[in-house]
């Protein structure tokens, strides 16, 4: 009988752990909620107290009795009292905490200890937030969800691109109608040209103009040159390109005006001029001068172009979407007032805090170290802003150079002529594409 009985509770355990791996490997949720979450959850409740005191986010209070004064005299110890916390509550991969703060307490403390709670919990990551004043949010990962994301799917509509993942498990998007201009920044082997290949197959079936400026010789968007109305590899071609499409809106804006509307968008769809999304591969490149009065002539030039296009563009359906490794104010004070006109930000990993700062720091301290702890392994995953001033962290799809080269001459056919630029083009000095 006893014999029965071991081998029942053997091939019960066995049982167990084959579902829990096929569980892990196939339904990661559902096997963080049987199994990671009540184990996570018992700990954050068992460590609390202790994980407060030792990261000050505990305060003391004066024992009921034994006090002349403010005087000790009982030498009675202070109380150290952790804050509050609510029962920690399941979300898909993680789990979260809400934490009724002290009088006098800021989320700022709780940013501080944040790692410690990492370490505390044993999770990915503990990221603190605050939804309302006098409360704070704990949001703990259980695993990064970047490691392997899916493809989340999102509702297709024009210039708008589903990009990759975003750690929520959410939709990365990037609606050019929502967010008109874009900067994205990251060291070389980032994933800056992936990105771009990922808008740029995801933009090219829709019936928009796509105009490339790269200056490193086009080698990167000269891949996609059958879906592009123009491509322009060195700085002379991207000054007459910038001049004509600063002709082509300043045509739009008189249509109009002319049609008594304030947005191409208002406009009759016969009448509505293509929307055009300009991508500019290597801002540096534009702003660059070798010294000579010539070079800074054409830098001033590209600079005022871009931020006359950044400025008045987005009613008119002129974009801008600008990649660089480098975004610092050392590239002159055009690039910082160009940055002030790019509402979303992308920041890959990068080199230097400079560009991190530059990219996410006014719109947030803490993005910019999240950007700056992202590792060289972590190809294309970046810390992105969302049309509502937030920011996550994000991955995005790993779209192939065969592939973007492949869907750009697939939709070759709907590239749209541009013939303020054909004309520009067309003048002497002028002959990109
Ligand atoms: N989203 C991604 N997921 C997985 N791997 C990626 C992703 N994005 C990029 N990579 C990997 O990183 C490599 C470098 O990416 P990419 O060429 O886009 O970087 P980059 O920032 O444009 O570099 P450079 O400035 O040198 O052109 C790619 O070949 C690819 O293998």
């Amino acid at each position: 009988m006893g014999a029965i009985l071991v081998a029942f509770a053997l091939a019960v355990l066995a049982w167990v752990f084959v579902v829990a791996d096929l569980l892990r490997r196939h339904r990661p949720a559902w096997h963080w909620y049987v199994t990671g979450y009540p184990l996570t959850a018992w700990r954050v409740l068992l460590t609390w107290r202790k994980v407060a005191m030792l990261n000050d986010l505990a305060v003391s209070r004066r024992p009921p009795r034994g006090l002349v004064g403010d005087l000790i005299v009982k030498g009675d110890p202070l109380r150290p009292v952790a804050p509050r916390i609510s029962f920690p509550r399941a979300t898909p991969m993680g789990l979260s905490v809400a934490v009724r703060l002290h009088a006098g307490q800021t989320p700022a403390t709780f940013m501080k200890a944040a790692e410690a709670l990492v370490h505390a919990w044993k999770v990915h990551a503990v990221r603190v937030t605050s939804p309302e004043r006098g409360l704070v949010l704990l949001t703990a990962t259980a695993s990064d969800p970047l490691a392997r994301p899916g493809l989340a799917s999102a509702p297709a509509a024009l210039l708008s691109a589903l990009i990759g993942a975003l750690e929520s498990g959410g939709a990365w998007v990037m609606d050019l109608r929502l967010v008109p201009h874009w900067l994205i920044a990251g060291a070389t082997r980032s994933g800056k040209s992936t990105l771009l290949a990922r808008l740029i197959t995801q933009l090219a079936p829709q019936d928009v103009a796509l105009v490339g400026i790269d200056c490193k010789g086009g080698m990167e968007l000269g891949l996609f040159a059958g879906r592009l109305s123009a491509l322009t590899t060195c700085r002379r071609e991207a000054v007459a390109v910038l001049a004509a499409l600063v002709v082509d809106m300043q045509d739009r804006m008189r249509d109009c005006r002319a049609a008594g509307v304030r947005s191409i968008w208002e406009l009759p769809d016969k009448l509505r001029p293509v929307p055009v999304v300009v991508i500019v591969d290597e801002l540096a490149e534009l702003y660059l001068s070798d010294g000579s009065r010539e070079s800074k002539a054409e830098a001033d030039q590209c600079s005022t172009l871009l931020l006359r296009l950044a400025q008045l563009g987005a009613a008119l359906g002129m974009h801008l979407v600008v990649a660089g490794q480098r975004v610092g104010s050392d590239l002159g004070p055009g690039v910082t007032a160009l940055r002030a006109q790019l509402g979303g930000r992308i920041c890959h990993r990068v080199n230097d805090p400079g560009t991190a700062e530059m990219t996410l720091g006014d719109l947030n301290k803490d993005a910019v170290a999240v950007a700056q702890s992202i590792t060289a392994e972590e190809q294309g995953v970046a810390v992105c802003t969302g049309p509502d001033g937030g920011w996550s962290r994000a991955r995005s799809h790993l779209t192939t150079t065969e592939e973007a080269m492949a869907t750009a001459r697939k939709h070759a056919a709907l590239t749209p002529l541009l013939p303020a630029i054909d004309r520009a083009l067309a003048a002497p000095g002028g002959d990109a594409k």
